[in-house]
This record gives C-alpha cells, sequence and structure tokens, in this order.
C-alpha cells in the first residue's frame, strides 16, 4: 500500500507537487499519468525516500521510506533503468544489491530469468539497449519479494513482445495481492494493464478512479452515432424529440438524449435506412486530453497550425 497525503514539494519557487493525496491499494495496478513535468517523478521520489517533502508524507506500508529497515523487501522500485553502473555485467549489478539485503544467489538467478535476461546476464549493462535495461531495472524490483512495486515508465524501449510480457507481469503481481504503481505516458497500454488510475496536473489531483468510471466521463461516453441514408430527416425527427444532435466524423450523427433503441425508432418513423447504430464509447486518452488539458506546461503546436 502506498498512501500518499497532503504531499507538497517545492524546489525554490517551483512547485512541483501541490497538496497531492492518493492511495495505491494492494492487489491493484494503479496508474499514475500526467503531463510531463506535472510531479509523477517527485512524488514517487518522495515515496522512496529520495526526496524530503516540504509538507505531508508519503508511506509505504503504513512507515516511512526512511524508516524501513529492509527497504528492497518492502518496495521494489524502478525509477531511471539508466542508473546502473556502466561496467557492471546484469548479473553482478543484480548481486550486489541482493548482498546489501542478505540476498542469495539463487533468487539473482530467479530474477533474471523472471525477466528474460537469462541470454544477457553476463553482459555489462553499458552494452544494453534501452529494453534490456528496462528489464535490469524491473529485475532490480523484484529482487526483495516486495509486496509494493513503484514502476516509472516500464515499457519505455520494449519491443512489443517485452510490451505484453509487462502487462502480464503486472496483473500477475497484483493478482498476488501486491501493490503496484505504474507511470506510462501510453495511455492505450494503461487502460489494458491499470485497474484504477491516478491523474496529476501541475502537482495537484485531476482524477483518482477506476479506468471504467474515468472513460465513463469522457465527452463521447454514451452518446449515440447513427449513419443513415436520411441524416437530415433523422436529426429533424430526434430534434422533435427534445435530443441534442450534432454532425459526426463520415456524415454520421451524434445523439444525445436518446438510447440507440430510440434512434433506431426514429429513424424508421422518418423512412431513413439506418447504415450504423452505435453507443459510443470514450478511451482513456481522450479522458485524460480532457482532464489535463488545463495542466498542460508545455504546449505543442498542433497539426492545424495552431496551439492546443
Ligand atoms: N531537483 C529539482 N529542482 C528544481 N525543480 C525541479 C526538480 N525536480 C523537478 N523539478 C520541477 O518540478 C516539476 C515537476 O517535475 P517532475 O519531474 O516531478 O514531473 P513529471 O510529472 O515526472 O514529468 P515527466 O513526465 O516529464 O517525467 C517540474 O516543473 C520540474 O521542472
Amino acid at each position: 500500500m502506498i498512501e500518499v497525503e497532503a504531499l507538497t514539494k517545492r524546489y525554490g519557487s517551483t512547485t512541483a507537487v501541490d497538496g497531492l493525496t492518493f492511495t495505491a491499494r494492494p492487489g491493484t495496478v494503479t496508474g499514475f499519468l500526467g503531463p510531463n513535468g506535472a510531479g509523477k517523478s517527485t512524488t514517487m521520489r518522495v515515496v522512496v525516500g529520495l526526496e524530503r517533502p516540504t509538507s505531508g508524507s508519503a508511506r509505504v506500508g503504513g512507515h516511512r521510506y526512511a524508516d524501513l529497515t529492509a527497504p528492497l523487501h518492502a518496495v521494489g522500485v524502478m525509477l531511471d533503468a539508466r542508473s546502473v553502473h556502466p561496467g557492471r555485467t546484469a548479473y553482478k549489478h543484480l548481486l550486489a544489491m541482493a548482498q546489501t539485503h542478505g540476498i542469495g544467489k539463487a533468487r539473482v538467478r530467479e530474477v533474471i530469468a523472471q525477466t528474460g535476461l537469462e541470454p544477457a546476464a553476463h553482459r555489462r549493462a553499458g552494452t544494453f539497449s534501452l529494453g534490456m535495461g528496462q528489464r535490469l531495472g524491473i529485475a532490480g524490483a523484484l529482487l526483495g519479494d516486495p509486496q509494493t512495486l513503484i514502476l516509472d515508465e516500464p515499457v519505455n524501449g520494449l519491443d512489443p513482445d517485452g510490451v505484453l510480457w509487462v502487462r502480464r507481469l503486472v496483473r500477475e503481481l497484483a493478482a498476488e495481492g501486491r501493490t503496484v504503481l505504474l507511470s506510462s505516458h501510453l495511455m492505450h497500454e494503461l487502460a489494458l494493464c491499470a485497474d484504477r488510475v491516478v491523474i496529476i496536473g501541475r502537482g495537484r489531483l485531476l482524477a483518482d478512479a477506476t479506468v471504467q468510471d474515468i472513460v465513463e466521463r469522457t465527452e463521447r461516453a454514451g452518446a449515440v452515432r447513427v449513419r443513415t441514408t436520411e441524416p437530415e430527416a433523422l436529426a429533424r425527427e430526434l430534434l422533435a424529440t427534445g435530443a441534442q444532435v450534432t454532425p459526426a466524423e463520415g456524415g454520421a450523427l451524434q445523439v444525445r438524449g436518446a438510447s440507440v433503441d430510440e434512434v433506431g425508432t426514429a429513424a424508421r418513423r422518418c423512412g431513413a435506412t439506418v447504415l450504423e447504430l452505435a453507443t459510443e464509447s470514450g478511451t482513456l486518452e481522450e479522458a485524460y486530453l480532457q482532464l489535463t488539458g488545463d495542466a498542460v506546461e508545455y504546449r505543442t503546436a498542433d497539426t492545424r497550425g495552431g496551439a492546443r
């Protein structure tokens, strides 16, 4: 369990984290999202004792990280996969970590096998690809068989096989009752592997809910999309029943305030042939973009030439 409570972290005049409260629970994969500079890394660094909070607190399994006597057994952390000494082999790196906690060589070999690093175990980490470095970082996080895992961008640099492997791994870890906090900018991937998401912007909480709840809050969710041979006639028919109708992509109509059945019946009344009819559902990416629209620190001009 990770409990972040009223956490604030300032660097001089920059407030990186601003009164943030959330809990990542056992048996759950919690996705941690936010635009660049939102304060995710700072929050994770405070949780694992690399930064002191300005105010508020962060606890792992009920303890401050600094009070943990054997941190590797309590929380497995992968914050920066490149932080490995480049001259050390994967095996030596993990063995050095293991020795700080009296963990045996058998466990080192176990996590090497679990993360698919066997063929590279005796190669220097400096020669590793980004994806192999990620696997080594995850191996280090798993070493102490911890109840809580914090993984910053674990799928970054992984090939499709690796992405699938991380997805299965985090699901398995949660199924074993562990707490997994996972940051990623890959919304589609997070939607597949996270149960809940915590979304922050400018250091503040924007949303803390299940993926399903968040997706249901999108502007598109619950609307009906209909494509017909007689869009004008159907629009008139629906407007007369009090529904709201707007033009949608591909000559379709987006309808609010009427169910699929009601739209189908209205089409029959006005003699329109229905070519397509479905309830729309949003995506985590849409929900994220809607929620963080005002909290993006670094904007890029969009493809139409204007700022979003
Ligand atoms: N050591 C530091 N000194 C000064 N400012 C910092 C420091 N670390 C982070 N910041 C600032 O705090 C804010 C939050 O940064 P943080 O790295 O936590 O964001 P993030 O959500 O992890 O971003 P990203 O997705 O880009 O990794 C940013 O404005 C950043 O510039």
